[in-house]
């Protein structure tokens, strides 16, 4: 099979493909019906089903492609985004759109220095050294700091009209954490989720220098607009559907209005008359994370036959 020219006519669509984002991302094309067979060691999968390609590349790499215009469509991390267009920032024909949070991979990237020693605040590592694979987030966030200081008067410029850093800060591709200990760096600026890792190295976090999440973004001129916007659609289902679960659940009707308060729905709740006589069925979309309280609190205001099921997929509004 001739791969190249069978993309002619096609969607380019990139995913990350490895680490933290990528098993979230192959759930998603599952749920929104993207059927694909990837060959093994080979990066572009065509799928059958649409008139799309998939590319899998690394999720740094993805915020150049679509940016570029190369590639329709991507998932990244909205951090990966932000320190690409520190070095290119969008114009009118270039850069990234977000067209959805995928509410998965979040994390904040942040400043981080040993728990145990002088280093409190990211004004003192001015004029340090800090280790990180963000370097363009991270020059640009010690530049403005070294700006800000009080009495900063740098006369030192460099070549291209900047004034010099006087932080030193060094690339490293992964395994940020272990520069303090390795005494390569005095700070470092690194993803944390848990913090399971900063801890586990003694580090602390001082200060947060992006929140991110999971999107998905679109290149300004895409080759199939209503292929985009499919399967923004279908993505977005998917993700609702995650996010939510349906609670049904009888009530009598002078106690609806106190229930419907607990389970007031994505737009509103249905609300049906059952046969016997003042009592009212209710369903209604609850978030996952608030069902067990929202349940605790219907059967306080007298709700029973308190019901609450799975949204395999959704269309909403
Ligand atoms: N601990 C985390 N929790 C949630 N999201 C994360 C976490 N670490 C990274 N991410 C998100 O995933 C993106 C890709 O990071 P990751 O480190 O997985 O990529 P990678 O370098 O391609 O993979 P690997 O680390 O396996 O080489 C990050 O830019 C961020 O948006
Ligand atoms: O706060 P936590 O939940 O502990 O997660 C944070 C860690 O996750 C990411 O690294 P990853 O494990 O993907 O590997 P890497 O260090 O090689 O990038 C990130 O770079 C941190 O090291």
């Amino acid at each position: 099979m001739d791969l190249v020219n069978s993309l002619n006519d096609r969607l380019l669509f990139a995913v990350p493909k490895k680490g933290r984002l990528h098993e979230a991302c192959l759930d998603l094309l599952h749920g929104s019906d993207i059927q694909f067979h990837r060959h093994s060691r080979l990066d572009i999968a065509l799928v059958k089903n649409l008139p799309i390609a998939l590319v899998f590349l690394p999720a740094a790499d993805i915020p150049t492609f679509v940016g570029e215009g190369r590639v329709d469509l991507g998932i990244t991390g909205r951090d990966q985004v932000a320190e690409h267009e520190v070095v290119a920032p969008p114009t009118q024909t270039t850069g990234v759109e977000e067209i959805l949070d995928l509410d998965f991979g979040r994390c904040n990237l942040m400043v981080q220095v040993p728990q145990k020693g002088e280093l409190n605040t990211p004004e003192d590592l001015i004029g340090k050294n800090v280790v990180t694979s963000f370097t363009n987030l991270t020059e640009q966030y010690f530049r403005a700091l070294e700006n800000n200081r009080e009495g900063n008067v740098n006369s030192n410029v460099n070549g291209n009209g900047k004034a010099k850093l006087q932080t030193t800060i060094k690339y490293v591709g992964g395994s940020v954490e272990a520069a303090c200990a390795l005494g390569v760096a005095d700070g470092i600026v690194d993803l944390v989720e848990s913090g399971e890792t900063m801890r586990a190295a003694g580090l602390k976090a001082i200060s947060t220098v992006v929140e991110s999440t999971a999107i998905l973004i679109k290149s300004k001129s895409p080759s199939h607009p209503e292929l985009v916007d499919l399967i923004a659609s279908r993505i977005s289902g998917v993700i609702t559907a995650q996010k939510y679960v349906l609670c049904t659940y009888n009530i009598e009707r002078p106690k609806l209005e106190a229930a419907c308060n607990i389970t007031p729905g994505k737009r509103a709740p249905t609300i049906n008359s059952l046969e016997e006589e003042g009592w009212v069925a209710v369903s209604a979309m609850v978030e996952r994370k608030r069902i067990a309280v929202a349940m605790d609190d219907l059967t306080a205001v007298g709700a029973c036959d308190i019901l609450v099921m799975k949204i395999d997929n959704s269309r909403t509004g």
